[in-house]
C-alpha cells in the first residue's frame, strides 16, 4: 500500500458458477467449466504473479494451483514473464488447518507456495510446513471475525514483497473478504449451462452478504465472451475501487 493507503496490486477474482450462481454442489462436486475454459484460466494464471484461496477450496478440492495447462508458450506471448509459468501458491488459512498430505504441501519443495495464518495457528504445525518448503506469513485478524486473516494486511505484505497481479480463485467465503473489503479490481465469472441447486450449495459470495441493494458492491461490465461449450465468459471492473483510485 502506498503513503495515502492506496493499494496498487491488481486483483483479479475468477471462478465458474451455475446460472443460479453455485460454485459447487451440496456435495462438494465443483467440475462445472469445460476443458477450453480451464485452460483460459491457466493462461490467466501464467500471467500473474501468484495464485490465492481459502482454505476450504484447498480441503475440499485438493488442488495443485498450477498453469500446466499452458505448455504451447507461444500462444501466450504478451506474458510478460515467460521463465516463470507457474504463478506462486498463496493459501488463507488462518489456523494452519492444511493436511501435510495435500497436494499442495505434497508438491512445495518445487512450486513457490506461501500460508497466509494467525497468531493462532499452532506453531509446531507451522514448523511442519516451513519445514517441507511453505513460507508462513503470520497476519493480523480480520477485525471482524477472529481466526481470519485480515486481508487488507495480507495484500499490503504481499505488495510489499513485490507481487503486482494476483488471481484469486475463491471459494465463496474468500470471495466475500475480498468484496466486501473492495480489495478486487477485475471480475471474470464463467457460467456454465448447470443448474446446480440446493439451500447448502456453495455460491459464488458467501459471507453474511449486503442488507439492502443500495449497499451492494457495483460492477461493469466490460466484455461477454460466448464458447461453443454453452458457456458464457462475463468480465467485469470494480467501479468502486477505480472512483478510489
Ligand atoms: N467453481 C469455482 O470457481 C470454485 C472456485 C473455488 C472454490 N470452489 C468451491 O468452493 C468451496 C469452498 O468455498 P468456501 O466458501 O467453503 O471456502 P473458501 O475456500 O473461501 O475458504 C474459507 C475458509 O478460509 C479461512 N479463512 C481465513 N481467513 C479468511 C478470510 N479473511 N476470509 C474468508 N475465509 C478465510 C476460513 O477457515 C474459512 O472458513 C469448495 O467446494 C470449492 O470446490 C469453487
Ligand atoms: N474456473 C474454475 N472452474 C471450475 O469448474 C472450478 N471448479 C474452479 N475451481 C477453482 C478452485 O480453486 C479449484 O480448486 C482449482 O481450479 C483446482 O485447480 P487445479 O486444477 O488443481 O490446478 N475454477
Amino acid at each position: 500500500m502506498t503513503k495515502t493507503g492506496k493499494l496498487n496490486m491488481r486483483v483479479i477474482l475468477n471462478a465458474a458458477a451455475s446460472i443460479d450462481g453455485r460454485i459447487a454442489t451440496c456435495k462438494g462436486d465443483t467440475k462445472i467449466s469445460s476443458e477450453s475454459d480451464l485452460r483460459r484460466v491457466h493462461i490467466l494464471r501464467s500471467k500473474v504473479d501468484a495464485i490465492l484461496v481459502g482454505i476450504t477450496t484447498v480441503i475440499k478440492d485438493n488442488p495443485m494451483l498450477t498453469a500446466r495447462r499452458v505448455q504451447n508458450r507461444e500462444k501466450i506471448s504478451e506474458t510478460k514473464d515467460m521463465s516463470r509459468t507457474n504463478p506462486i501458491r498463496i493459501i488463507v488459512d488462518g489456523k494452519a488447518k492444511i493436511s501435510l498430505h495435500s497436494t499442495i504441501v505434497k508438491t512445495a519443495d518445487r512450486i513457490e507456495t506461501r500460508i497466509a495464518v494467525t497468531k493462532n495457528a499452532p506453531p509446531r504445525k507451522l514448523k511442519q510446513l516451513e519445514k517441507l518448503g511453505l513460507k508462513v506469513m503470520v497476519i493480523d485478524q480480520d477485525p471482524e471475525k477472529q481466526g481470519r486473516v485480515d486481508l487488507k494486511k495480507l495484500f499490503d505484505y504481499l505488495e510489499r514483497d513485490g507481487i503486482s497481479k494476483i488471481l484469486v480463485e475463491g471459494g465463496g467465503e474468500i470471495n466475500w473478504s475480498l468484496i466486501k473489503n473492495n480489495l478486487f479490481d477485475e471480475l471474470i465469472v464463467t457460467i456454465s449451462p448447470l443448474i446446480i441447486g440446493g439451500k447448502n450449495a456453495i455460491s459464488l459470495v458467501g459471507g453474511k452478504g449486503y442488507d439492502t441493494i443500495n449497499e451492494c458492491a457495483k460492477i461493469k461490465l466490460t466484455k461477454v465472451q460466448k464458447k461453443n461449450t454453452g458457456e458464457i465468459v462475463l468480465y467485469y471492473k470494480n467501479i468502486k475501487k477505480d472512483k478510489i483510485k
